[in-house]
């Protein structure tokens, strides 16, 4: 996913609904779910994960970084929003589906009648993840949105500190791959929002509705409570780099915004008037912030870091170009920090250069 948060496509799949609550809806799902089978690539298996309905749980040792599966929609649809999907488009698309993938889809209506929900909208919306710069039947990608049936990556639970990440997608595809060494017999999650990085407990889970259990969702634990001062910060650094709040949405363009009390400073993140090398303080302070809380990975790293490298390569003064190379030198992010915190707010020549390219770029 465009972690430059593209302000419309951050929502990827999308926090779904029913809790599991018996044993015997357990062993309802188990018929369906025992005949669906995962592809051989997959390196993981579907079990009873406690209170979060089935699992994925790795079958061997899967690396930090590594894909762990990449998987093809089995159809899309094109429709304003997952609620807006009726039953009669699901199944003219199902109509098309091989008889194979007809069965599949098949196995995950019947599950979902076995939890008592027959409206085939609803298992759609379970299992749906969206796409977005997916090619036009001429082959030309479009920036418009589709919404894709996925059978096997949408069998994954939510964490809010994950094992795994899927980026927002390519074309008709998902991958998932594993941000932390998992071993054997451990459940692969992830998180099913990006912008839960900027949100506190309460409203993921407002917005998942169902509680999570992780690690970052256990009140009265130090980690709890470091982790809501964490995505606060991260929110309002967010916020001061891309001039919107991610945990709200944001018809006018612009949040509530009362993350940023000084009125001075949020009005100029709103238009995005940020000197760069506040820019580059506050992007190592996500970094340094993402990493603590568990959740950086190689593509979150990657965008952070190109968003750095704009900002550095508009400097025009040598003192701050040297200052820059510096942060960007450092390994570690907690470095990268440390560094950029003798710059916060020190202007550069460049600052009305970076301005208005930024604001050129949001208005296209
Ligand atoms: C896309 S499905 C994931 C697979 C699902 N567990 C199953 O059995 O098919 C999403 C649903 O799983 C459940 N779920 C996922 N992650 C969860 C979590 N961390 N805690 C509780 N329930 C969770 C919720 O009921 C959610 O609506």
């Amino acid at each position: 996913m465009d972690k430059t948060k593209d302000k419309n496509h951050r929502e990827r799949s999308l926090p779904v609904h029913f809790q599991y609550p018996s044993s015997l809806i357990y062993s309802c799902l188990s018929a369906a779910y025992l005949r669906l089978r995962i592809p051989k690539s997959a390196p993981y298996e579907l079990k009873p994960a406690g209170n979060h309905g089935w699992g994925g749980f790795a079958t061997r040792f899967i690396a930090k970084g590594s894909l762990i599966y990449r998987e093809q929609a089995l159809f899309t649809l094109q429709p304003r929003g997952a609620q807006q999907v009726h039953d009669y488009t699901i199944l003219w698309k199902v109509r098309q589906l091989s008889a194979q993938d007809k069965e599949t889809f098949n196995l995950l209506v019947k599950a979902a009648a076995l939890d008592g929900d027959d409206k085939v909208s609803n298992v759609f919306i379970k299992n749906y993840f969206r796409l977005v710069n997916v090619a036009n039947e001429l082959g030309v990608p479009t920036r418009s949105h589709q919404l894709g049936f996925f059978v096997f990556l949408s069998r994954l639970n939510h964490a809010c500190v994950a094992n795994a990440y899927v980026p927002q997608n390519e074309g008709k595809y998902i991958s998932c791959y594993a941000t932390k060494d998992i071993q054997p017999g451990e459940e692969i999650m992830f998180s099913y929002c990006a912008d839960f990085e900027s949100m506190q407990m309460e409203q993921r889970h407002r917005l998942l509705r169902f509680t999570c259990r992780c690690v970052a969702c256990a009140p009265g634990t130090a980690f709890h409570e470091l982790s809501e001062i964490r995505r606060k910060l991260i929110r309002g650094l967010n916020f001061l780099t891309q001039g919107m709040d991610l945990a709200y949405p944001r018809r006018d363009g612009h949040g509530p915004s009362g993350i940023i009390a000084d009125p001075i400073l949020r009005e100029a993140a709103k238009e995005l008037y940020m000197p760069l090398m506040s820019r580059l303080f506050y992007e190592s302070m996500i970094g340094l912030l993402l990493e603590e809380e568990g959740m950086m990975n190689a593509m979150i790293e990657k965008e952070i870091i190109a968003r750095m490298r704009g900002a550095v390569r508009l400097l025009q003064e040598a003192d701050n170009m040297v200052l820059a190379l510096r942060i960007m030198k450092q390994k570690r992010w907690v470095d990268k920090w440390l560094v950029a915190s003798q710059t916060l707010h020190k202007p550069d020549l460049g600052d009305i250069d970076g301005y208005l390219m930024l604001n050129m770029t949001c208005t296209a």
